[in-house]
């Protein structure tokens, strides 16, 4: 049980005082979800009320990261209370930055009833780059949904691919510094979400949870067995190019060098059979990103591999993480953010493995 799950919320204790009230503070439940944890505070120091619907929108945060777009609540578990919860945008996949939200309701009381329970049912969902949002108003969001009585491909859908008739193209890992590559169904296929090859589309379905640590910050912890090679999760973050990311990171560094300041760009280079680098994506979930923002480094390479996903008909890969082994309850999940550490005053690692670097890996990005 999640503290103070089952105490009645304050902003309902809080609601029924209010019924008096005038109209913007009866209104403040449906706009206090929309601010900053910055605004939060300073409007919860104007009055007893707003303080009291602030608490309850900081507990109902802390009890969901993904605002109900995944199939379970991730809740922020922090022992000491002193970080609730850590505040970003979320967003379940990959998107450009035009996409992102400058801002995204999180805590509404409202939340369960207008989003759905997860992302599968009529919640606002993100497809490939540039199909944004769909499904907010028009429900489901499987836009080329089989009959299922075709006979045809599996999983219920029409589609005659090869990626459906094989039920899965599945992942081949290549190690713990060389990345796993797989084909899903994608936009090209004529099948929809529900199609079996589309696994890392419909999103996180382990029970994780987000725990602070006075060292590493925020981990992403299993809350349940994980079995090898099960989905876990994307990195999804706004896709940078590769001079907006020299930029980003620039900034990020000097605002993580005033200590107390995590930044998650991460750079994916896909290399040629040569070694050389044919494809680099960078994927900034600072801002805007999922609970992959949450994955700390592990010197051994960490429980999780890395595998490039490509949908047909889509250009760009999706990077996702599957269990590189049986994962128990309560473990947390790292992988290896590299082997390369070119700043001699790296950050310090505490990873705690046995053949732990010392520092956390540094590229020039
Ligand atoms: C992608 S974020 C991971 C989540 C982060 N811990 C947080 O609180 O948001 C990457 C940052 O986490 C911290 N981190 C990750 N792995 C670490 C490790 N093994 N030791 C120390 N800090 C770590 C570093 O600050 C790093 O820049």
């Amino acid at each position: 049980m999640l503290p103070g799950q089952q105490q009645e919320p304050p902003a309902a204790a809080a609601n029924k005082s209010n019924r008096k009230d005038p109209p913007l503070i009866q209104c403040a439940d449906l706009i206090l979800p929309w601010l900053t944890p910055r605004e939060l505070a300073n409007i919860s120091s104007t009055c007893e009320t707003l303080s009291q619907i602030s608490k309850s929108i900081t507990l109902r945060r802390t009890l969901d990261a993904s605002r109900f777009l995944e199939d379970h609540p991730i809740p922020f578990l922090n022992p000491n209370n002193q970080h609730p919860y850590a505040y970003f945008l979320y967003t379940p996949s990959q998107l450009l930055p035009s996409q992102s939200p400058l801002r995204q309701p999180w805590g509404s009381q409202l939340d369960r009833d207008s989003l759905g329970r997860h992302r599968g049912s009529s919640a606002c969902k993100l497809n490939e780059p540039g199909e944004v949002l769909r499904g907010c108003d028009s429900g489901p969001a499987t836009p080329h949904r089989g009959t299922g009585d075709s006979g045809k491909g599996v999983g219920g859908c029409d589609c005659d691919c090869e990626g459906c008739e094989e039920g899965g193209t599945g992942w081949e890992f290549l190690g713990v510094e060389e990345m796993g590559i797989m084909t899903e169904c994608g936009p090209g296929c004529g099948c929809g979400l529900e199609c079996s090859n589309r696994l890392s589309q419909r999103g996180v379905s382990v029970k994780l949870n987000i725990v602070r640590d006075g060292k590493k910050g925020w981990g992403l912890f299993a809350d349940q067995m994980i079995c090898q090679g099960q989905f876990i999760c994307e990195y999804a973050g706004e896709l940078l190019t590769s001079e907006e990311a020299r930029k980003q990171q620039q900034i990020y560094d000097e605002l993580a060098s005033g200590g107390q300041f995590s930044s998650a760009l991460l750079v994916v280079r896909e290399h040629l059979p040569s070694g050389k680098a044919c494809l680099r994506i960078n994927i900034d979930a600072t801002k805007t990103g999922n609970v992959a923002r949450f994955i700390n480094h592990s010197c051994d390479g960490g429980n999780l591999a890395t595998v490039l996903v490509r949908h047909t008909g889509s250009l760009l890969p999706h990077l996702c993480f599957f269990a590189s082994r049986n994962i128990k309850e309560g473990e947390e999940l790292t992988f290896s953010y590299g082997d390369i550490r070119v700043r001699s005053k790296g950050l310090q690692c505490f990873c705690g493995s046995s053949c732990c670097f010392g520092t956390l890996p540094s590229e020039n990005t």
